[in-house]
């Protein structure tokens, strides 16, 4: 099933509003509009920035989307400093990250609590990219694949069928991320092809063959044709390499199947 390759810059807690207006019209620029047509490409600012990231987009008339790195479980109501899925649909936000392994490390976002947030953003309209992956000692101990098709699982148990159609996966390897040891293409493939399998439990294989699966840890131009080549990668979660326009444009246009005539 041809699945478009889907880009998703996740710039984590970087650029200020003013900043990212000056890296999406950057990046915007160095990425003509023939390659949208091949490739998704989306860019997840912090909170701060999300409003000016949609003026910018909305008033340049951009085709690349944006969204967020967080979302609440809740609607609305007493929960200090979180944000509610309704005020990133009003912003025009496509995407939002649930469960990135920095906040499941770092805030104690367990398997439960990532499935109650992609089901917020699910009841808001928006695309939740799920994000799994295992930690270097699972890694070296060989259990990577099971670990991470639990962690699937436990993640989206509960939705439905139709709700799961809507989600984006992406494997992250703990131990891949920020290091610049970025997973071997197979590596990649191996995670990526058990956990289709799993979500084909779970929701049946049209919809596992229709779902996007992305890989993330240290993705850069010179790597990104490689892992995006392989049969049940489409596409990437990028962290540093987001960050700089020309590297992040052609990183995206690679994964176009670029660069176009
Ligand atoms: O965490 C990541 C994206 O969500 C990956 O970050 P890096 O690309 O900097 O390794």
């Amino acid at each position: 099933m041809a699945r478009t390759p889907l880009i998703a810059g996740n710039w984590k807690m970087n650029m200020n509003h003013l900043e990212a207006i000056a890296l999406v019209q950057k990046i915007a620029f160095a990425l003509p509009a023939k390659y949208f047509d091949k490739v998704d490409v989306t860019v997840l600012p912090p909170f701060t920035d999300i409003r000016s990231v949609q003026t910018v987009v909305d008033g340049d008339k951009l085709l690349l989307t944006y969204g967020a790195q967080d979302i609440s479980a809740h609607d609305s109501g007493a929960y200090t400093g979180e944000i509610s899925g309704a005020f990133l649909a009003k912003l025009g936000a496509t995407f939002v990250v649930v469960g990135h392994s920095e906040r499941r490390s770092m805030h104690g976002e367990t398997d439960e609590i990532v499935f109650s947030k992609a089901n917020a953003a699910l009841r808001h309209g928006l695309t939740p990219i799920v994000c799994v992956g295992e930690p270097l000692e699972v890694r070296e101990s060989g259990d990577h694949v099971e670990f991470c098709t639990q962690q699937t699982a436990n993640s989206l148990n509960g939705l439905s069928a139709e709700e799961l159609a809507k989600v984006v996966i992406a494997y992250e390897p703990v131990w891949a991320i920020g290091t610049g040891r970025v997973a071997s293409a197979e590596d990649a493939q191996e995670v990526c092809s058990a956990i289709r399998a799993e979500v084909a439990t779970l929701a049946g294989t049209d919809i596992a063959e229709g779902i996007r699966i992305l890989y993330g840890g240290s993705v850069s131009s010179k790597n990104v044709a490689e892992i995006v080549g392989k049969a049940d990668v489409d596409g990437a979660l990028v962290g540093g390499a987001s960050l700089k326009a020309d590297e992040f444009a052609t990183l995206c246009a690679i994964a176009a199947g670029g660069p176009l005539p």
